[in-house]
């Protein structure tokens, strides 16, 4: 049994984390913040917690989380970075939801986020947490800065063509739709029910700070090579889901990238490679933290597309975290994690 803490448990990734720990069987709450919300029950503002989770919010300080084997930063860009080295030196182990700890190069991180890096000396330290490829990193890591939901949809995506180097990778495509709760429960106009309802847009074509991280985890995958990708986000009127669809050119057209995808995530407990010519919906993964595939090759051509969805509240955040947290503290890595699409 672990202690665990939660920091920013009032937004929609903090609640989602606290549905998947309050009934995993090796973890023990011990602190749930929130600066506005404290002291209030947590399952007061959170109904569905109700008879799950009995405590109160903290205020950060109050919680003494340094009393915890690990602590998840369920917070906005920025907050992580200046309690890590503190927690750590308490001998705390760091889930970041958030993207402090996601670029290696601090300089490429200050200029998409907009501020000075509080703790740059971590960078090299913090393992970016992608389990289909970090696994044993994560496993050892103290520090793991779990990746953001775009990013996650995309990579597991491209992941199969970029390991086989079967695709040219200087014309990748990544075109998303995310689900309103990817903007998180601060009220903002474009996520107003009158705005965000039967209405369809793109933003962030210029360039969104999704677009670095995950150009970093492709190159990653293959081996250093340069990756050039287009990426266009765009915001759908649903509350979870992101749904890639993913463009690439074949360099060998003889490949059968069905069995490719079929056989490099054959052991992976959290992809599902569907069969061929499948469309997989965001709501078959929702509330789990799977990613479903399909691979497509329209007319036989050598262009491939790849359909990916994931619950950007899961496998995009907090299922994900459970999953890394289990591989840290070497739990078996789907303990509490076998959760059941909620379908429709
Ligand atoms: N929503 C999504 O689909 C995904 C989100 N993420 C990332 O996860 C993080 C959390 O996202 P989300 O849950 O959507 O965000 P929300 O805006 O919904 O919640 C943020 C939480 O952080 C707390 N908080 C805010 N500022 C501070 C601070 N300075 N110190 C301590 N606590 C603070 C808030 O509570 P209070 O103000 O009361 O303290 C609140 O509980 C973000 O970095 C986001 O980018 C990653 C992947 C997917
Ligand atoms: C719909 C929507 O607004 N989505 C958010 C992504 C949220 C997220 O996951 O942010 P991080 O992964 O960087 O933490 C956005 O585009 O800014």
């Amino acid at each position: 049994m672990i202690k665990v803490g939660v920091v920013g448990g009032t937004g929609y990734t903090g609640v989602e984390l606290l549905r998947l720990l309050s009934h995993h069987p090796e973890v023990s709450l011990e602190a749930i913040t929130s600066r506005t919300e404290a002291g209030m029950p947590v399952a007061e503002m959170f109904p569905s917690l109700r008879g799950h989770v009995d405590l109160r919010f903290a205020t950060p300080d109050e919680a003494r989380l340094e009393r915890c084997d690990l602590v998840f930063f369920a917070t906005p860009n920025g907050v992580a970075m200046k309690e890590a080295r503190r927690l750590l030196d308490a001998g705390v182990r760091l889930i970041d939801l958030a993207a402090d700890f996601r670029l290696a190069d601090v300089d490429q991180w200050e200029r998409w986020y907009g501020m000075t890096h509080a703790a740059p000396e971590l960078l090299e330290e913090a393992v970016y947490g992608l389990p289909e490829v970090e696994r044993e990193a994560i496993a050892r890591a103290r520090l793991v800065a779990n990746p953001g939901c775009y990013p996650t949809a995309v990579q597991l995506g491209f992941l199969p063509l970029l390991e086989a180097n079967a695709v040219a990778r200087d014309g990748l495509v990544a075109d998303c739709k995310s689900g309103v709760s990817g903007a998180g429960r601060k009220a903002e106009v474009h996520t107003l029910f009158a705005e965000a309802a039967d209405n369809f847009k793109a933003y962030g074509v210029a360039g969104h700070r999704h677009l670095p991280e995950i150009r970093q985890g492709l190159q990653r995958i293959a081996r250093g090579l340069p990756v050039e990708l287009t990426f266009v986000p765009h915001l759908t009127p649903m509350i979870r889901g992101i749904h890639a669809t993913l463009y690439a050119r074949l360099t060998d057209p003889s490949l059968d990238v069905q069995a490719l995808f079929a056989e490099r995530y054959a052991g992976e407990p959290f992809v599902d490679v569907l069969p061929a010519g499948s469309h997989p919906e965001t709501r078959s993964v929702r509330a789990s933290n799977l990613c479903r595939i399909a691979v497509h090759r329209p007319q036989g051509g050598d262009v491939v597309v790849v359909l990916s969805v994931i619950d950007n509240l899961v496998k995009g955040a907090a299922g994900q975290a459970v999953q890394n947290m289990n591989l840290m503290f070497g739990f078996p890595e789907t303990l509490g994690l076998d959760l059941v699409p909620v379908s429709p």
